[in-house]
């Protein structure tokens, strides 16, 4: 049987419109669904196992948390962020810099798993940034780098979510957890979908059948 080693909290962050929800629903779900609710965060429950273990994820799915104010609360909560951008909206690629440099500012040197992920690859025709200044932003701050399509295919969001749940797990087996929080965090903020995405129902505009629900509990 395998052991649960860890609870592991991701944040995702990143512009408005930049495809947040639909790379986690097409992570969680195998997935894509044009149009999602944005009146706010949801926070998903999965679990996943790999390298012989067990992790007990959460997802928060952000939605224009710096004009809410629950920015910095966010940042406190989470082991791991995945800062979004689209590769067709240059502006969104600056929030993206914008993020990085706040984690980077707020949060211990090297406690926090991020990944920066530059969404809607399919849109070639429309990009605006090119993957080789996606790529140099990682290595500015020293976080993971995927260009995906939560559109075109799952497997782009799967292996970015991978990795930045193997390192997320790396790095709360390395560091005590008072090393890694700096503050406690209460999700009254956020709507909790107790089981499968039970609120998430009602508010994607397309609906999931109790199977898609079903298989948000993956193993990997
Ligand atoms: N072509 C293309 N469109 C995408 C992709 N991902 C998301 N979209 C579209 O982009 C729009 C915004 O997607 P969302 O997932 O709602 O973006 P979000 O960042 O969660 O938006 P907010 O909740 O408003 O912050 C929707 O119309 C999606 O269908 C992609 O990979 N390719």
């Amino acid at each position: 049987m395998k052991m649960t080693v860890n609870r592991i909290r991701v944040v995702v962050l990143g512009s408005p419109r930049s495809g947040k929800s639909a790379v986690v629903v097409r992570y969680l779900t195998k997935r894509y669904i044009g149009e999602y609710s944005s009146t706010g965060d949801f926070l998903y429950q999965h679990r996943v196992a790999f390298d012989g273990a067990v992790s007990e994820v959460e997802i928060l799915d952000t939605s224009n948390c710096a004009i809410r104010g629950c920015l910095a609360e966010h940042v406190r909560w989470g082991d791991a962020f995945a800062v979004v951008y689209s590769v067709c909206e240059r502006r969104s690629f600056l929030a993206a810099a914008e993020l990085l440099s706040l984690l980077e500012r707020t949060r211990l040197p090297g406690c926090a798993a991020v990944t920066l992920l530059g969404n809607k690859r399919d849109l070639e025709h429309a990009r605006e940034v090119h993957a080789e200044e996606g790529q140099e932003l990682s290595l500015r701050f020293g976080c993971q780098f995927y260009e995906v399509s939560a559109a075109e295919s799952c497997a782009g969001a799967a292996l970015a979510f991978h990795a930045l749940l193997r390192e997320a797990r790396a790095l709360a087996l390395l560091l005590p957890a008072p090393r890694r929080k700096l503050a406690a965090y209460s999700v009254s903020k956020v709507r909790y979908c107790q089981g499968l995405l039970a609120n998430c129902t009602v508010n994607i505009k397309s609906r999931l059948t109790q199977t898609d629900l079903q298989s948000v509990i993956i193993f990997l």
